[in-house]
């Protein structure tokens, strides 16, 4: 177990052999989970009213959310959750129309209603997580986003963090590249091996549970899990070395 003694003096609440900095994006540096979670929970419970009527069990965004399509890319996502209900339907095609019963169609009204919310809203950040961002990076750390979602490139532009990240891992690139998403650990190894260092040499901050569990497969040398919502415990259970609020407590 690598348990920071907190008398010691780590910097950034980190191990000593940490060069490389791989932060999650969504929950981490930006307050986009929520609105991923309403964005789902609009989507399944449509598809679920339709196909069953007004008695279907709705999608529940804290639980659901949290065990079944946190940190996993879209499609993982909507398999996923369809799956704990017992249902499976076919992939179909990318230019299926938003909303069709299939893994593509439903993932598409899903990314529909996202957009809707963050046009709507804008991106916020979370003040903490960027000030440990810049930070990391004034004490000579590397840093990278490995986030699963495909909307990654344009949530940091609209949050105006673009400039703080010397490398992207996102649902685009792992597509392009064929990585499994989240849990698997290859999306944060390739953001490592992106900077030019192993899994040993760098740190995972996750708020999802997919996401801790991948940077515990993936043999990192520390996984900081972020609480946002009450979930420490599981966090520790599924590989957080370590779980916070906000980075802030880490500076
Ligand atoms: O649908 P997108 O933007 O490609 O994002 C995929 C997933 O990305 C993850 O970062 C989020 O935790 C999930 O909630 C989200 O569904």
């Amino acid at each position: 177990m690598s348990f920071i003694d907190p008398g010691e003096d780590h910097v950034l609440g980190l191990p000593d052999a940490v060069t490389v900095c791989l932060f999650d994006m969504d929950g981490v540096l930006t307050r986009t989970a929520t609105v991923h979670a309403a964005a789902w929970k609009q989507m399944f419970d449509d598809f679920l009213r339709e196909r069953e009527g007004d008695s279907f069990t709705p999608f529940d965004a804290d639980a659901d959310y949290d065990e079944y399509v946190d940190g996993k890319r879209r499609e993982d996502g909507t398999r996923s959750f369809l799956r704990s209900r017992g249902i499976e339907l076919p992939e179909g095609a990318p230019d299926d129309p938003s909303g069709a019963p299939t893994i593509a169609g439903l993932s598409a009204r899903k990314n529909e209603l996202v957009l809707e919310k963050l046009h709507e809203n804008g991106v916020e950040v979370y003040p903490g997580s960027i000030r440990y961002v810049r930070a990391a990076r004034d004490a000579g750390l590397k840093t990278a986003v490995v986030s699963s979602s495909a909307n990654t490139a344009d949530m940091l532009e609209a949050a105006g963090i673009t400039g703080l990240f010397d490398a992207r891992i996102d649902g685009v690139t792992a597509k392009e590249r064929g990585l499994p998403g989240k849990p698997a650990p290859d999306m944060f190894l390739a953001g490592a091996e992106a900077l030019g260092v192993p899994a040993a040499k760098a740190v995972v901050f996750e708020d999802a549970l997919a996401g801790v569990q991948a940077g515990r497969a993936g043999g990192f040398a520390h996984v900081v899990g972020v609480d946002r919502v009450g979930q420490a415990e599981a966090l520790r259970r599924h590989g957080a070395d370590v779980v916070v609020k906000d980075l802030e407590e880490l500076l």
